[in-house]
């Protein structure tokens, strides 16, 4: 597309580079004129040209370039600049990286300095170039040895800024090689060799003709490439390299919204790359710019934002003009076009009352204050922009350190959910173990239980108290035959611990069955003869004492029994050892013998129990002493 019949416009290209993923997020859908089509976003995008990733440098160069360095033949300010995300391509479509792949600016000296044209052409021809570097806000000259220490900006130009004469295009790509290995490149997660920097490479061209000479100038501006810190991963030094790039690229992206919103005030001195870019950057230029795009699905944020700021840069209307065109004989006159808008820029156009001013004094006071008052007018909307600048430069530091913030708060957060969670798991398993406790101490109980159950003997309690009682029969037994061991009587002795043995018994299942008396008396043979019944005695003059006697037995025996035992039987008994007594001896020894065998009980009362028997004894003695 010729470039002079759109002298109105700013020409936008946008290529997009090789896809590193399969599918694409950008679509062409119309050729002519060029539309982009975002699939994703439903929205299109009418650009000048568009440079799908089988357009080779060649192609961008004839399309977007070539008419430009025509016109900076004829004395026009050009600017070429590459905008977009890091590692879209913006180095190798402009030729400013280290590896020399014949991007622009390689292409644009080699046509400027073509030797045919050059030795066809009549006029004399001066090309000189420039080439500095933007880095964190300083001027770097790349073309000088001692690249290292920044150059001081004054208002909008360099000073200090070399220029070298070149007169044909080897000996001007060694200039351009030499300058790129003294750009400041960097690894970011998106780029290996990543440009760190803003460059621009100028070429000044001047034309003598026999009667004038004319002042030509193209820029060619390899923007550093906006960045968002999270994908890029800067730290430290690269996270502040990436602030200045993106708050010169804001400035850049204010500049282009003031151009073509025709705002009388550009902010160019907010950044560096704007006050230097201000001779180029501006509507008496030809601008084009090439917006470099990754069509892959995830970049497709960063995408949208170089399309739109795109879009805003083709507002702009320019009005080109011949800049400088001076009379050989007279090299401060200028003899031909408008006073470019450039020079008049910082003169604040005058503002009319909207109130015309009636009374000559009020008429004279008007005209005394109406250029203080549009002074301050100027000053306020200087400051209100100025302003905005900050704060939007302020806002996207603050994205950026939320961006690279973010990263590490996840991961502590991410840390600190897994603690929690490990901690709840810690806590429930505690709870469940507490909670199944009682059911596994109530399973033990029951396993205890049948295992008591299967360890006790199956003596039923009526048999245990057929047993006991059989026991105290025997003893009684026993006792008839040896009275004398009714003392040492284990029914006396251990009435009140034999139950108590089969209750610990019961208790205590560890111990072996075989220590369980119960089990001992189920083994034992019980079986005892009863002896008979002897015969009633007959009654003699002594039955009164001897039916106390009976009464006290009767009731030792019933504390002997523990109440168990028949006390009819106990009746029996004591019959029985009276008449065995008797046939051997006396009454008074029986007595004696059975105090001997009934030990000292109190009775219900709280009186001895065989106290009358003993006093019945002792009179007896007497009495017969
Ligand atoms: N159209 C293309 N064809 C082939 N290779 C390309 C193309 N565009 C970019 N590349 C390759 O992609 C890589 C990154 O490109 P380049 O360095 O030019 O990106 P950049 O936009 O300048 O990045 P930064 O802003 O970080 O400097 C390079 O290896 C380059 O060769």
């Amino acid at each position: 597309m010729p470039m002079d019949s759109q002298k109105e416009h700013i020409q936008v290209s946008v290529r997009s580079r090789p896809l590193l993923s399969e599918t694409s997020s950008l679509q062409l859908i119309s050729k002519d004129p060029p539309v982009l089509l975002l699939p994703e976003r439903s929205q299109t995008y009418q650009f000048d040209n568009v440079f799908l990733e089988d357009a080779d440098q060649q192609k961008v160069y004839n399309d977007a370039v070539r008419p430009l360095v025509n016109l900076v033949k004829l004395g026009y300010n050009c600017t070429v600049f590459a905008y977009g995300q890091t590692g879209t391509g913006k180095t190798y479509t402009m030729g400013s990286g280290s590896q020399f792949q014949t991007g622009i600016i390689p292409r644009a000296l080699d046509q400027l300095l073509n030797e045919e044209y050059l030795n066809n052409c009549k006029n004399e021809i001066d090309v000189r170039i420039s080439f500095l570097e933007i880095y964190n806000e300083k001027v770097f000259d790349l073309l000088k040895s001692d690249c290292k220490s920044p150059l001081p900006v004054s208002g909008f130009t360099v000073p200090g800024l070399s220029t070298k004469n070149v007169k044909t295009a080897p000996q001007a790509s060694e200039w351009l090689q030499l300058g790129n290995k003294n750009r400041h490149t960097g690894e970011t997660r998106q780029n290996s060799n990543s440009s760190r920097s803003h460059a621009v490479f100028t070429i000044y061209i001047s034309t003598k003709t026999s009667s004038e000479e004319v002042f030509g100038k193209l820029n060619l501006v390899d923007l550093a490439g906006s960045e968002s810190v999270k994908k890029t991963g800067s730290k430290g030094g690269t996270f502040q390299e990436g602030i200045n790039i993106n708050k010169g690229l804001l400035c850049i992206g204010q500049v282009i919204s003031a151009l073509s919103a025709r705002s009388s005030y550009i902010p160019y001195r907010e950044s560096t790359i704007t006050s230097i870019l201000k001779e180029s950057l501006n509507i008496d230029n030809y601008i084009s710019l090439i917006a470099c795009v990754s069509a892959d699905p995830e970049d497709i944020t960063e995408t949208l934002q170089t399309l739109d700021f795109a879009q805003r840069t083709k507002r702009i209307r320019c009005n080109p003009e011949v800049v400088a065109k001076f009379k050989k004989d007279n090299p401060e006159r200028l003899i031909q076009g408008r006073t470019p808008m450039s020079l008049i820029q910082g003169r604040t156009p005058m503002k009319r009352w909207k109130t015309p001013l009636k009374t000559p004094i009020s008429r004279s006071l008007g005209m005394t204050l109406l250029p203080l008052i549009n002074e301050r007018d100027s000053e306020i909307s200087h400051a209100e922009v100025s302003l905005s600048i900050d704060l939007s430069a302020k806002k996207t530091a603050i994205t950026d350190v939320q961006q690279m913030l973010s990263p590490m708060v996840k991961k502590h957060m991410v840390r600190t959910e897994a603690l929690i969670l490990e901690r709840i798991a810690n806590l429930e398993s505690v709870i469940q173990n507490t909670l199944r406790r009682p059911t596994r101490r109530s399973s033990r109980l029951m396993s205890a239980e049948s295992l008591k159950e299967e360890n006790t003997p199956k003596i039923t309690w009526g048999k245990i108290q057929d047993t006991v009682t059989k026991m105290v029969y025997s003893e009684v037994a026993q006792l008839m035959q040896k009275p004398a061991r009714a003392a040492s009587s284990p029914i006396d002795d251990n009435h009140n611990t034999f139950p108590n043995k089969i209750l610990f018994r019961d208790e205590s299942l560890d111990s072996p069955a075989i220590e369980n008396p119960l089990h001992d008396l189920a083994q034992k043979d019980f079986s005892f003869k009863i002896p008979l019944k002897p015969a009633p005695l007959v009654k003699t003059q002594n039955d009164i004492s001897r039916n106390s006697v009976r009464r006290s037995s009767r009731l030792a025996l019933k504390h002997q029994a523990n109440q168990s035992v028949d006390l009819m039987k106990s009746d029996w008994w004591f019959d029985s050892v009276i008449t065995s007594s008797k046939r051997k001896k006396t009454e008074e020894d029986t007595l004696t013998e059975v105090m001997k065998s009934t030990p000292i009980f109190n009775n219900d009362n709280g009186h001895k129990t065989n106290t009358g028997t003993r006093r019945k004894s002792m009179r007896l003695k007497a009495q017969k002493s």
